[in-house]
C-alpha cells in the first residue's frame, strides 16, 4: 500500500473563508452538532442502499457515536455508515464541502440572520467551533484504505493513511477555548434532545442512546393509537395538559410533507405572535417558530410539520412569499378543516365540547381566509338558549348543561315571518332581563360572549346578506308587548304619556330616551336599559380601539314596563299629588320623581351602568324610599 502523505490548499474563491465562517454566522454555533450528526446518518443510509445494490458490505446496524475528550479538548463524531476514499475526501470535503460554504456565504451576506436555523450549513460549520478538524474515514467499498484528512482553520489541509478497522467516518474537532462549553456531556445531551431527536438512526452519547429515534408522524394514521398521540404531544409539549384533538397530514404530491397537529386545550394561553409549530426536515429538527409557513390563524395549534420540500437556506421574508409554501400552508388548513368536519360528523357531542376551544381558530380563520371560510361555513357553532335536540334532529347538540347549534340549525327553527333576523345575548348576567323577555316567549336567543364575535358578527352579517343580527337588548318587538288600547283623557294624553312626561322631568337628560310598554313576560322588570344595535357597536367598537371596557353609552333608552306594580304605583302617586304652588314642591310629586330616577337606577345596576362611585348614593336612596313609602303605609 503506497503511504499517502498529501498537502493541498483547498479550492476556494473566498480568501481564508474560516474567520469569515466564525465571524459571519455569529450567533447558533451549535447546529455544527446537527449538521455533522445528519451528515453521519446520511452515510449510514447511503451504506444501507450500497450494500442492497450489492457495492459494499452491511456491517452492523447504524449507530452514531459522540465521544468526549477533556484532555484533549476534543469531541468526536463517528459513524458506521459509508465513510470515503481518499478521492471521495478530495471530492466532497475539499470541493463540495467548501464550495456550498461560499454559497451560503454569499447568501448570508444578503440574507442576514434570517436563515432558517442556518439551515444546510453542512460540514463546514464544524470551523465554527473548532480550531482543527480532523476526519478519519474508510470507505465501506472493498478493499478500501482508511485515510485522515486534517484542516487547522487556515484554507489549507492535509490527508494522510490511517488506521481504522471498519467502514465508517471519525469526525475529531478539537475545540477552541472560547467554545468549550461543547465539551460538555450535558450540553451535547441537551443538542441531541433538541435537533437529532426523531432522527432514525441511534445517536449515542459516552455509550449511550440518547435519542428517541420513532417519529410518529412519519407512520400512517392507521399505526397510531390516541396514546401515540397524546404522548408525543406531552413529549414535545410538557405539562400542557393533554390535546384537544390533533391532525395527521401526509402527502407525498405535489410535495412531500407529514406532520402532526394538536389542538391545545386553552387556546386563552395560546401563542398567536410567534407560534410553537416545530419544523423538521427529514426528521431534524429546523426551527420551533415557523409562523411563515402555516396561516397566521393556525398559530396557536401545536406539532409538528416535516418537509424537505420548505426551502430552508432562504431568509424568512422569502419563504412567506414562496409559492410552495403557500400552497402548503393552505394544504394543511384544508386538513384541519376536514378534521373538524369529521369529528363533528362522528361526535356531535365531542365537536361540541371542544368548540370553545377550537372557536378562536375557526372564526378568526374565517374571517381571514376565504377559502377557509367555505370549508368551515358549517362548522361554525353558537351557544344557543334552545334545549337540545330531542334524538332524532342533529341540532342543537347538547353538553349536557348547554346547547349548540350551527347558524343554519338556528335559521330553521325560525317562525317564517321572522327568519331573518338573528337574536343574540353577548353577557347572560347584564343582559338577563332582555333574556328572559325573548325567552319567555319561546324564542331562541343565539350566545356570541367572546370577544372576536364583536367582529365575528359584523362578518357573518357580511357574509349572509339577508341576515340581520340583533342583540337581545337591542329593541324589543311586538310580540313581546301587550298592546292594549290606551285610554285617553279629555285633553288627549295617555297614560303611557303621563308616565313619559314623569321619568323624563325627573332624569332631565336629553340622552335618555323614555319608551313606555307593557311588557308580556312575568317578572318582567319595572324598566330596562335598551341599546340600539348599530349605536352599540359603534361604541364597542370604539371601546376595543380605546383597549377599554364599552360601559353604558351616554345615548341609551330607558324602557318602562307599565305593567309592573311598582310603575303602576308611580303613576298613581303623580295622579294624587296636591299642586301646592310650584309642582316640585309637591312631597308626593317629589317622591313620584325619587322613585322614577330610582328605577332608572336600578335598570342602569342591571346592565353594569352605575359607576362605583354612584353605588353608595343609591344604596342610601333606597333605604329612604323605602322608609318614605312605610311611613305613608304603602
Ligand atoms: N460522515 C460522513 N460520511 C460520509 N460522507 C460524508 C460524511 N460527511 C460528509 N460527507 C460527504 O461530504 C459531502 C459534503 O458534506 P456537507 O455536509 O458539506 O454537505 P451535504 O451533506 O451534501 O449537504 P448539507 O449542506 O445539506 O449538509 C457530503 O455530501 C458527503 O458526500
Amino acid at each position: 500500500m503506497p503511504v499517502m502523505d498529501e498537502q493541498g490548499q483547498i479550492q476556494i474563491h473566498t480568501e481564508n473563508i474560516f474567520p469569515i465562517i466564525k465571524k459571519a454566522v455569529y450567533s447558533g454555533h451549535e447546529v455544527f452538532l446537527r449538521e455533522l450528526v445528519s451528515n453521519g446518518v446520511d452515510a449510514i443510509s447511503k451504506r444501507r442502499m450500497a450494500a442492497m445494490a450489492g457495492d459494499c458490505s452491511e456491517g452492523e446496524d447504524g449507530v452514531i457515536r459522540i465521544t468526549v475528550d477533556r484532555e484533549a479538548k476534543t469531541l468526536t463524531i463517528a459513524d458506521n455508515g459509508i465513510g470515503m476514499t481518499a478521492d471521495e475526501v478530495k471530492r466532497y470535503i475539499n470541493q463540495v464541502a467548501f464550495s456550498s460554504a461560499e454559497d451560503f456565504l454569499e447568501k448570508y451576506k444578503q440574507e442576514g440572520d434570517a436563515i432558517i436555523g442556518h439551515f444546510g450549513l453542512g460540514f463546514y460549520s464544524s470551523f465554527m467551533v473548532a480550531e482543527q478538524v480532523e476526519l478519519v474515514t474508510r470507505s465501506a467499498r472493498p478493499d478500501s484504505e482508511a485515510v485522515r484528512w486534517s484542516c487547522d482553520g487556515s484554507p489549507n489541509f492535509s490527508l494522510s493513511s490511517a488506521e481504522r478497522d471498519q467502514p465508517g467516518t471519525d469526525v475529531i474537532l478539537t475545540l477552541m477555548e472560547e467554545e468549550l462549553e461543547y465539551i460538555e456531556p450535558a450540553r451535547i445531551r441537551t443538542l441531541i434532545n433538541t435537533y437529532c431527536d426523531f432522527m432514525a438512526v441511534p445517536v449515542q452519547l459516552e455509550g449511550e442512546t440518547v435519542n428517541k429515534m420513532n417519529a410518529p408522524w412519519r407512520k400512517s394514521a392507521r399505526e397510531l393509537t390516541d396514546k401515540d398521540y397524546i404522548d408525543l404531544y406531552n413529549y414535545l409539549y410538557p405539562f400542557q395538559g393533554d390535546p384537544l384533538l390533533w391532525v395527521h397530514l401526509n402527502t407525498d404530491y405535489p410535495y412531500n410533507l407529514q406532520g402532526i397537529l394538536f389542538f391545545p386545550k386553552q387556546t386563552g394561553r395560546a401563542d398567536w405572535e410567534k407560534g410553537e409549530i416545530k419544523l423538521y426536515c427529514n426528521q431534524v429538527f429546523v426551527s420551533d417558530s415557523i409562523k411563515e409557513v402555516v396561516p397566521r390563524y393556525l398559530l396557536p395549534l401545536r406539532g409538528v410539520l416535516d418537509s424537505p420540500d420548505i426551502p430552508l437556506n432562504v431568509s424568512r421574508s422569502a419563504l412567506q412569499t414562496d409559492r410552495r409554501v403557500r400552497s402548503i400552508g393552505n394544504f394543511v388548513a384544508k386538513k384541519v378543516a376536514d378534521r373538524l368536519r369529521n369529528v363533528k360528523k362522528d361526535d356531535p357531542t365531542a365537536y361540541a365540547e371542544a368548540w370553545e376551544s377550537l372557536a378562536p381558530f375557526v372564526k378568526i380563520g374565517a374571517m381571514e381566509d376565504d377559502k377557509f371560510a367555505d370549508q368551515v361555513a358549517e362548522l361554525i357553532l353558537f351557544a344557543t338558549s334552545a334545549s337540545a335536540a330531542d334524538g332524532d334532529t342533529p341540532d342543537p347538540i347538547s353538553t349536557g348543561d348547554r346547547a349548540f347549534t350551527t347558524l343554519e340549525g338556528y335559521r330553521s327553527r325560525l317562525d317564517s315571518n321572522n327568519d331573518k333576523r338573528i337574536l343574540y345575548s353577548t353577557d347572560d348576567v347584564a343582559q338577563a332581563g332582555a333574556l328572559n323577555l325573548w325567552t319567555s316567549q319561546g324564542m331562541e336567543v343565539l350566545k356570541l360572549e367572546t370577544v372576536i364575535d364583536t367582529q365575528f358578527i359584523p362578518w357573518l352579517e357580511q357574509r349572509h346578506e339577508d341576515l340581520t343580527f340583533q342583540r337581545v337588548d337591542a329593541e324589543l318587538d311586538d310580540s313581546l308587548k301587550d298592546i292594549d288600547a290606551e285610554i285617553t283623557d279629555q285633553d288627549g294624553t295617555t297614560e303611557s304619556d303621563r308616565l313619559r312626561d314623569l321619568i323624563k322631568t325627573a332624569l332631565s337628560n336629553d340622552k335618555v330616551t323614555v319608551q313606555v310598554q307593557a311588557l308580556k313576560a312575568e317578572g318582567a322588570p319595572p324598566a330596562m336599559i335598551l341599546l340600539p344595535e348599530q349605536m352599540r357597536r359603534l361604541n364597542d367598537m370604539g371601546a376595543l380601539m380605546e383597549q377599554r371596557l364599552p360601559g353604558l353609552p351616554d345615548h341609551h333608552v330607558l324602557l318602562v314596563n307599565k305593567r309592573h306594580p311598582l310603575v303602576e304605583g308611580m303613576l298613581k302617586l303623580k295622579a294624587g299629588s296636591v299642586l301646592i304652588g310650584d309642582a316640585q314642591s309637591s312631597p308626593t310629586e317629589a317622591l313620584a320623581q325619587d322613585i322614577a330616577r330610582h328605577v332608572y337606577d336600578m335598570a342602569r345596576l342591571g346592565v353594569g351602568g352605575l359607576e362605583p362611585n354612584e353605588l353608595s348614593g343609591f344604596q342610601t336612596r333606597s333605604a329612604e324610599l323605602m322608609g318614605t313609602l312605610m311611613q305613608r303605609g304603602m
